[in-house]
């Protein structure tokens, strides 16, 4: 009869068979079947009408709801551990259809907790798939062999002695033994469709008390087992992992064992996780290469060193990670450290990683150049505070004018202290070298407090605490630092500054409110880079490797930050670099050289002005305000216009720094601190006729340091031709503007204050960006006496009612 049912007569809608089951009854479309236990085998009783509901079997409901019909309370359910037909009926679930689709038959069934001997009745079940019977006391499951269609079996918390010692329905996927009196594991050849196979805490049932020596100690048998993919051997006395190669296990639990190391695991590439949790294993090598590894546990081991977790830093999927309960626990910031290791990580011991600890982590093992900078800005900023105050009259003369400095930044190696020196001893009116501190001791060649002020480490220390710095930066395990008492020494004298540091340094100087010009040294060429290191003869090859790798780096930076870099300036050949330094800052500060003299070479130029070669005499550059550093030039004759000068990030950086100098300088109180401040020269050097500040214009900036190429033969260094727009630092000879001044003064009375447009590079331009005929530049007397602020107008005006006196 059931072979003749339709699906609607089975409760079957939309493919969905939904009965309603209620004791050994099935209620479908107001129908009632009884159900046949002995073959499960649904019949229609023609007399019942369903009336009441009860709940439909769900494939994946809890053994916990295998009973929960009150009113069969009083019966005794299989007597003397021998099951019987009721206890099975009531265990019953999932109706569905038989495994050749020819009958509705129960699938499930659960009998649980019945202390069961006798499991002899469930030979007749043959279309059950599942059978659930943990907590008895069965010994044997030799009645399980004509369960041809089984596929899941539970028979955990019983007292079997033998591994699936029955001959095996064909299909059996999924296996629980666990708890059982197992000692050796068998072949498990004829089971080959297995899975899922759990054989944890083995030989415990009858050693509840005292923990059995009898446990599982050997993975074996499992050769065959070609679809096994999940593996549960916990709490057990293995000792060795085996037995496993080339299995397709996908979880592995081999936790509570006591193992020692990770071992013979290198063929099981489609393992995810693994469970190795209450061993004794002290490294986690062999986890390397498991590609597909999502999930490893290994608390409560011996985990000690942090080196370890290189085993399993190639894992690209790995995603949780547990390492409670390890010494390795006892390192300090040993979680910041796991997770700069393993950044895909979303779970570390049992907790959920924040980005805001994956962000510290970076931070505090590899910070980016920023983060570097910005601490060490803090922290000097910080002991600056904490110092008594003093008034840095020379290097902040005033809130609008910033202190003329120049920065050449570059590689180590690549020549820029010497450029730097170079420059000073030439241009020695204009720029003072501002000497920084270093740790390290001095080469062969260099002189204390020339090259650099050459401290002990606890000096230097001691200084950072003083709040000398501006910044500092380690660089090959030597500290390097430059003061503010080194700057403003050189701005005493009434020079711009020109200082060299790696890259580090110009990113903490970016946070002061000092705004020099910075100047990228960098040779192009690595060969001719490695062979200057190299005849230097003073750096190991880890040094010089270092030192390579970070010139990559510079021209990384440079690429990366448009406009970070006024220019750069190749100094494979450190003589052309000079020249092209050279020529720069003659640009930059409209010095005029006759085409010979340029031609002639560094050490042969001469400085004049108005077409006479008289050393000393120049003419000046218009110092530019800070709203005309936007305007545009032209670079280069055979170039299109380009857009240079500060982005707009920069200018709004630069806003906020001025905001902040004038509030400090607003708000300064000196009589407390007079003996300190008086110390001092108050104000930068008096004359404030005809300063030149390096703050000539730029534009915006949009493209990376320009590089200043090499003149081609023929082609003229001369300041008075167009070649003069080459340089990003330079404009327009303003010089050339003073001329409508007798005296060549910038000087409004408060300090540079000149109409917006006779500085604006632009006007000296016709539309196309040609430069105009300019009148000639008049002649400044020459300089007499030693050099210095009073014949050098190179710093602006101090404000001292701003400064406070
Ligand atoms: N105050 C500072 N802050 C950051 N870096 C600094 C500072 N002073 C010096 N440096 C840099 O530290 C690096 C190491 O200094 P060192 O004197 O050993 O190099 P160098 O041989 O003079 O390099 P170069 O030939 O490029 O001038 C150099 O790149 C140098 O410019």
């Amino acid at each position: 009869m059931a072979d003749n049912w339709n699906d609607e007569e089975l409760g079957i809608q939309n493919g969905q068979f939904s009965p309603i089951v209620e004791g050994g009854f099935v209620h479908v479309d107001g129908e009632t079947h009884i159900l046949n236990y002995d073959t499960n085998v649904l019949s229609l009783d023609q007399d019942r009408q369903a009336t009441e509901v009860a709940t439909a079997a769900d494939e994946d409901q809890p053994q916990s709801s295998y009973y929960d019909s009150e009113e069969e309370e009083d019966v005794e359910l299989s007597p003397d551990g021998i099951l019987d037909e009721e206890t099975i009926g009531r265990g019953m679930t999932n109706l569905g259809r038989s495994a050749d689709g020819s009958q509705q038959v129960y699938l499930h069934t659960a009998i649980p907790g019945f202390s069961l001997k006798d499991i002899s009745i469930l030979a007749n079940y043959i279309h059950l798939q599942k059978i659930e019977m943990p907590y008895n006391e069965i010994t044997d499951l030799s009645p399980l062999n004509d369960l041809k269609y089984l596929l899941i079996l539970d028979a955990s918390h019983n007292k079997l002695t033998k591994l699936l010692d029955f001959s095996p329905p064909k299909n059996l996927q999924k296996v629980d033994l666990s708890y059982n009196d197992i000692e050796e594991m068998t072949d498990l050849t004829p089971h080959h469709y297995l899975m899922s196979l759990v054989l944890d805490h083995l030989c415990s049932f009858s050693n509840l008390v005292q923990e059995s020596d009898n446990k599982l100690k050997e993975i074996k048998g499992l050769e065959n087992c070609k679809r096994l993919t999940k593996l549960s051997i916990a709490h057990n006395k293995i000792d060795k992992i085996q037995g496993l190669d080339n299995l397709p296990i996908q979880q592995l639990d081999i936790s509570h064992n006591h193992l020692k190391k990770i071992e013979n695991l290198e063929t099981l590439d489609r393992l995810r996780t693994i469970n190795l949790c209450g061993n004794n294993i002290r490294s986690l090598k062999g986890l390397e290469d498991h590609d597909l590894m999502e999930c490893i546990d290994v608390e409560d081991n011996e985990v000690i060193d942090i080196t370890e977790i290189k085993f399993v830093k190639g894992l690209r999927m790995l995603r949780q990670l547990n390492l409670l309960r390890n010494p390795i626990q006892e390192l300090p910031d040993y979680r910041l450290c796991i997770l700069f290791r393993l950044q895909n990580l979303t779970q570390l011991d049992r907790h959920k990683v924040e980005v805001e600890e994956k962000v510290a982590a970076a931070n505090m093992f590899n910070p980016p150049l920023e983060v570097i900078a910005s601490r060490d800005h803090i922290m000097h900023v910080v002991y600056q505070f904490l110092q008594p105050s003093r008034v840095w009259d020379s290097t902040l003369p005033s809130v609008e004018t910033p202190y003329p400095m120049l920065v050449l930044v570059g590689p180590q190696g690549s020549g820029k202290k010497d450029l730097a020196m170079k420059l000073v001893d030439e241009f020695g009116d204009y720029f003072g070298y501002g000497i920084s501190h270093t740790t390290r001791r001095p080469h062969q060649e260099e002189k204390m407090g020339q090259d650099y002020h050459y401290v002990t480490l606890e000096k230097f220390e001691y200084d950072i605490k003083m709040g000398q710095f501006i910044q500092t930066y380690q660089y090959n395990s030597n500290w390097y630092g430059l003061q503010m008492e080194s700057v403003e020494c050189v701005a005493r004298e009434g020079l711009a500054c020109v200082v060299h540091m790696e890259l580090e340094g110009v990113l903490t100087l970016k946070n002061t409110y000092f705004e020099p010009r910075y100047v990228l040294i960098m040779p192009l060429s690595k060969d001719s880079h490695e062979k200057r290191l190299r005849d230097r003869g003073i750096y190991s090859d880890a040094q010089m490797d270092y030192t390579l790798k970070r010139s990559d780096m510079y021209l990384e930076y440079n690429q990366e930050h448009p406009g970070f870099f006024d220019m750069m300036i190749n100094s494979d050949d450190i003589q052309e670099a000079y020249r092209r330094l050279r020529r720069l800052v003659t640009d930059y500060l409209g010095i005029s050289l006759t085409s010979e003299q340029s031609e002639s070479g560094d050490d042969e130029e001469t400085i004049v002005e108005g077409q006479q070669t008289q050393m000393g005499t120049r003419t000046w550059s218009k110092p530019s305000l800070p709203d005309s550093l936007s305007q545009p030039y032209t670079r280069g004759k055979t170039q299109s216009p380009v857009q240079s000068g500060r982005g707009i990030l920069e200018e709004m950086s630069i806003k906020r720094r001025h905001s902040a100098a004038r509030d400090a300088v607003s708000g300064y109180i000196p009589p407390l601190f007079e003996q300190i401040t008086t110390q001092y020269p108050k104000t930068a050097p008096q004359t404030v006729e005809g300063q030149v500040g390096l703050n000539v214009s730029g534009d915006l900036r949009s493209f990376s340091a320009p590089v200043d190429k090499p003149l081609q033969t023929g082609e003229e260094e001369d300041s008075s031709s167009d070649d003069e727009s080459d340089s990003t630092l330079s404009v327009a000879s303003a010089g050339d503007m003073k001329s409508n001044s007798p005296d060549g003064s910038l000087h409004d009375g408060k300090g540079f204050n000149l109409p917006t447009d006779s500085v604006n590079p632009i006007n000296l331009m016709d539309g196309k960006g040609t430069k105009k005929d300019l009148p000639p530049p008049l002649q400044r007397p020459p300089s007499q006496g030693r050099p210095g602020s009073e014949k050098h107008n190179i710093l602006p005006p101090i404000h001292a009612v701003k400064a406070g006196y």
